[in-house]
């Protein structure tokens, strides 16, 4: 049995998070929590997620759970990684991380704590997604030196990052399997008087537009013919059904940086 806590109780992911880990009988959640002076603090967690009660209080820290929790799960805010790690680290607990819109900084605080903890990153947890991740290296491997790549991402109108970590990782995927490094050829956004298409570059489009869950297309486009390889996630509890794997895959792992592709063993 894995003790979950889950972090950001009260966010779109938190909700679904304690769902999920109440659908998995290997799982216990141990502990969720939400700011310190939340309004939620001391409610339970079930009734919170909206799944009936679950005779767990959400509490603003892990602290007095930490001996039975094995894994934290974080899919809050980017900054609120750096404390989140440290109790990790402090508390020699593993996590799964789906935060997306990390700066290099954070990134690197990132790579620290997997020196001295197991922790699973992924911009996706997702198992399409993840399959999508080889499929548009393959394309990219046919097809790509010749064709336009362009990555589209639509999601909700409350998503904070743009492009999407998984549009972004769609994009590190390609660029790496052509031997292109994406801080030089990524377009972000195009107007005005552009001229022609550079060949090279990889092109990104954000759409934010009311309750989308998350859709990514990424498109290879050559002159007579177009690939379009596209994922729809239609429910969060699918991110979240991953990351409870990811969770469960790491419980008796060693300090490392591990990847949800690494959990579904497609590496
Ligand atoms: N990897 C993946 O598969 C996926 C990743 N994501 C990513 O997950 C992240 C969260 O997304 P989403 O759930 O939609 O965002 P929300 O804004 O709904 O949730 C973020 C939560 O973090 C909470 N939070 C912020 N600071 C603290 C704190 N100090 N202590 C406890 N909780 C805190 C917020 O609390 P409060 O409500 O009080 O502000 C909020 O509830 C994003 O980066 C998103 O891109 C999303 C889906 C899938
Ligand atoms: O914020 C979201 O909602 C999502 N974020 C992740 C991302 O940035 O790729 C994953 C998913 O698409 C939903």
């Amino acid at each position: 049995m894995t003790g979950i806590g889950v972090l950001g109780a009260n966010g779109r992911m938190g909700r679904v998070l304690i769902e999920a880990a109440s659908l998995d009988s290997d799982v216990t959640l141990q502990a969720s929590t939400v700011r310190e002076g939340s309004q939620w603090n001391g409610v339970d967690a079930g009734e919170l997620a909206g799944i009936g009660k679950q005779n767990l209080l959400v509490s603003s820290s892990l602290d007095s759970k930490a001996e039975d929790i094995d894994v934290v799960i974080d899919f809050t805010l980017p900054e609120m990684l750096k404390q989140n790690l440290s109790w990790c680290i402090e508390n020699n607990k593993a996590i799964v991380i789906g935060t997306t819109g990390l700066n290099a900084e954070q990134k690197q605080t990132l790579e620290y704590a997997a020196s001295k903890i197991p922790v699973v990153f992924a911009a996706n947890y997702s198992v399409g997604v993840n399959l999508m991740l080889n499929l548009v290296r393959q394309a990219a491997k046919t097809m790509g030196h010749s064709a336009d790549i362009e990555i589209l991402e639509a999601h909700h109108r409350f998503k904070k990052d743009a492009p999407s970590g998984t549009a972004v990782a769609i994009g590190e995927a390609i660029a790496d399997e052509l031997g292109r490094d994406l801080k030089e050829c990524a377009v972000y956004g195009r107007e005005g008087d552009t001229g022609e298409r550079p060949q090279q570059t990889i092109g990104f489009a954000t759409v934010r537009a009311g309750d989308v869950v998350g859709e990514h297309t990424a498109l290879f486009a050559d002159i007579g013919e177009r690939l379009e390889i596209t994922h729809k996630a239609s429910s969060r509890l699918t991110f979240a059904k991953g990351a409870i794997a990811a969770a469960k895959w790491l419980a008796d792992k060693p300090a490392g940086l591990y990847s949800m592709q690494d959990v579904l063993s497609f590496n």
